[in-house]
């Protein structure tokens, strides 16, 4: 059989789909973030990072690099096992600790990533509850998705942010069968915000359990980095939060933070946490010191805040599509994906602007965009250079500019 024309099929429906990835491969220096450079086919280039997660730039936090060259130099690079056998560090349970009182749970889990606590953690907890009932938010990262699809059970999804479409869902169920309301604070793409309290409302008057993401909030949110729930004053409403330690924290892995039955019975279930080996002791000791300093200072998030406040501003006023929202996150919606990607690639090769262009089917159809995400390292120079690039390559493309508009 000829199995490479399967793959080359493959290959040519990503093409024709604008869905065959390309790498931008950056060499960084924690120094000089968000400065990189990019490896180019005929040798490298200066750019501008404008796309990062590492909202606070806390993977070069001095606290951050310190913990994990210490703890590396002492522990070694690999945590040497799953957690059960051998994989349980001292750096990993006081991770957790830390955790579970970031979210003023009693307990929290670590697991190698946001992606696998999501998978593993709602899979589980909707086997555990007999006939669950999973009502989860339309707009739910692939993560999540997959967990609902994994856990067998049955599936109710509701339009985005939509609380009386929830409601009727809820209501038709009835109170007494397990229900999970699965759902996020920030969604990414948008960076609009769940009306927790309201759907806390409907889970107590419904008698449901809810899992929410604050992946895209914790150490940004909140008075001590808790994410959306914390700064809403949610916390203790919300039975399940998730999120994880690789983008506001800028290390690697994911948790789940909850009352101790509850993760006591996911620690002993799910699959994903029980079969892979543990986080190492070095990254585990990282993210600790990246949760301790959020939870003391406030300085990134203020830095950010202030930097993001600017760049909305400056867009804005340059006339270009910023969709608004109350958070750290800047969509320039484009509206097709050749164009989206065509203006990734001036603003890289033209300007040394690196914003990677954002396509179904990670966003619909009809609103491909660019994501941008100031960090506090984004000086006010570097924010007017970015509109002054943006607007030469609307011109460029012919992409319409609004008239200039004050508020953002
Ligand atoms: C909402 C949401 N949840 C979970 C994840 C997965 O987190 P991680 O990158 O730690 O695997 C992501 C990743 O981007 C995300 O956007």
């Amino acid at each position: 059989m000829d199995y490479d024309h399967f793959f080359n099929a493959a290959l040519d429906t990503l093409h024709q789909e604008r869905r065959y990835r390309v790498f931008v491969t950056l060499e960084k220096d924690a120094a000089r973030f968000p400065h990189a450079t990019r490896q180019t086919p005929t040798g490298t280039s200066d750019v501008v990072i404008w796309c990062s997660n590492d909202y606070l730039g806390m993977s070069m936090h001095p606290d951050t690099i310190g913990a994990m060259v210490d703890t590396a130099r002492q522990m070694g690079v690999g945590a040497g096992g799953t957690r059960n056998i051998s994989g349980t560090s001292g750096p990993i349970v006081a991770l957790e600790r830390a955790l579970a009182d970031l979210h003023r749970k009693e307990s929290a889990l670590v697991f190698t990533s946001g992606y696998v606590s999501n998978e593993t953690g709602i899979a589980t907890l909707a086997k555990l509850l007999p006939d669950c009932l999973l009502l989860s938010d339309e707009w739910n990262h692939n993560s999540m998705i997959q967990g609902v699809r994994r856990s067998g059970a049955e599936k109710a999804v509701f339009r985005h942010n939509d609380l009386e479409h929830l409601e009727d869902l809820l209501k038709a169920a009835g109170r007494e069968r397990p229900k999970m309301i699965v759902f996020e604070s920030v969604y990414s793409m948008d960076g609009d915000v769940s009306p927790i309290h309201a759907v806390c409302d409907l889970a107590d008057k419904y008698n449901a359990l809810t899992y929410i993401d604050e992946v895209h909030a914790v150490g940004i949110y909140g008075e001590r980095g808790g994410g959306y729930s914390e700064e809403v004053g949610a916390q203790d409403r919300l039975d399940i939060i998730e999120a994880t330690l690789a983008k506001g924290f800028g290390c690697i892995g994911g948790y789940l933070a909850a009352k101790s039955s509850i993760i006591d019975a996911v620690r002993s279930n799910a699959h994903g946490f029980i079969f892979t080996t543990a986080l190492p002791p070095a990254v585990a000791a990282a993210a600790a010191a990246s949760v301790t300093h959020l939870m003391n200072s406030n300085t990134e998030r203020l830095a950010q805040r202030k930097q993001v406040q600017r760049t909305k501003e400056v867009l804005v006023k340059a006339g270009l599509p910023v969709r608004k929202n109350p958070t750290h996150i800047v969509p320039v919606i484009i509206g097709d994906a050749e164009r989206t990607k065509l203006a990734s690639d001036l603003l890289l090769d033209d300007h040394g602007i690196y914003v990677q262009p954002i396509n179904y089917p990670t966003v619909p159809r009809g609103t491909e965009r660019l994501r941008i995400t100031p960090t506090p390292f984004h000086s006010d120079e570097l924010i007017d250079q970015l509109a002054d690039a943006l607007v030469a390559v609307w011109g460029k493309l012919g992409l319409p500019l609004h008239a200039p508009q004050e508020d953002a």
